[in-house]
């Protein structure tokens, strides 16, 4: 039989915040993790048990200090900055927690800087936004500038621009943390479609409701994976 592709593969990995001001703090301790191509894995956890940190790691937006992180088999130990930045352009779509996208910029313009960065044709890169602009609902808004936007349709925006180079992982920091019951459903109903598209979903989430329609929950205690 075909052996699964392992996604993600975390062994030991621990995380220190250090700054001149403070004592280090230990936020992730020895997380050995695994989650096989393909899985929708839900993190919970309190606030400040390490979700955020977890995410950063798993999408190359932050380092850690020991341990090993093997992506496809391929070790992110060490890796330089541009290394990373270019790594997650082409295979990590990510849905920041603030949206992290360009207020004074069109939709379109927001959804399509992964593909301005990797010098993707004028052609393909209104193909794909229009493409994922349908499947999302916000056509009508490609033209408008983000800071016009409701936070259900920021939203949808910051989920077509992580889904714009068609990642192979989809990593979502509360997706659906300020919406409504109506927009959380919609919106996990879309990541859910993500996923049997083929591609590999984990987000973090507050929400059991939303956990719970996730095929696997991982909870996070003061930096720790306990099992549930
Ligand atoms: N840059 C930083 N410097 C120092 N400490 C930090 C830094 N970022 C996070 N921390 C601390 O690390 C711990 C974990 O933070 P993290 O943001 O990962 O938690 P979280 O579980 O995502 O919380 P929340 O649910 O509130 O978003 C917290 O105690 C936080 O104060």
């Amino acid at each position: 039989m075909e052996e699964k592709l392992m996604q993600i593969e975390l062994k030991q990995i621990s995380k220190m915040y250090r700054d001149d001001f403070q004592e280090p703090y230990h936020a992730l301790k020895e997380i050995d993790l695994s989650v096989p191509a393909g899985e929708f894995l839900a993190i919970v956890g309190k606030s400040g048990s390490g979700k955020t940190t977890l995410l950063h790691i798993l999408g190359l937006v932050d380092t850690f200090d020991t341990g090993e992180y093997l992506f496809e088999n391929v070790s992110m130990k060490k890796k330089s900055k541009s290394f990373c930045a270019s790594y997650r352009n082409k295979k990590i779509g990510y849905i920041f927690q603030d949206f992290a996208l360009v207020p004074k910029m069109s939709v379109f313009d927001n959804i399509a800087i992964p593909m301005y960065i990797s010098n993707k044709s004028k052609t393909n890169i209104e193909r794909r936004v229009r493409e994922l602009s349908f499947d999302l609902n916000i056509i009508s808004l490609l033209k408008k500038p983000v800071y016009q936007l409701s936070g259900g349709e920021k939203q949808r925006v910051a989920i077509a621009r992580a889904l714009t180079m068609k990642p192979n992982l989809l990593l979502a920091d509360e997706p659906t943390g300020s919406l409504d019951r109506k927009n959380t459903e919609n919106i996990i109903d879309i990541l859910k479609k993500i996923n049997r598209e083929g591609t590999t979903v984990v987000l973090v989430t507050h929400d059991e409701d939303v956990a719970s329609r996730c095929e696997r929950i991982i909870r996070l205690e003061e930096g720790k994976i306990c099992n549930i």
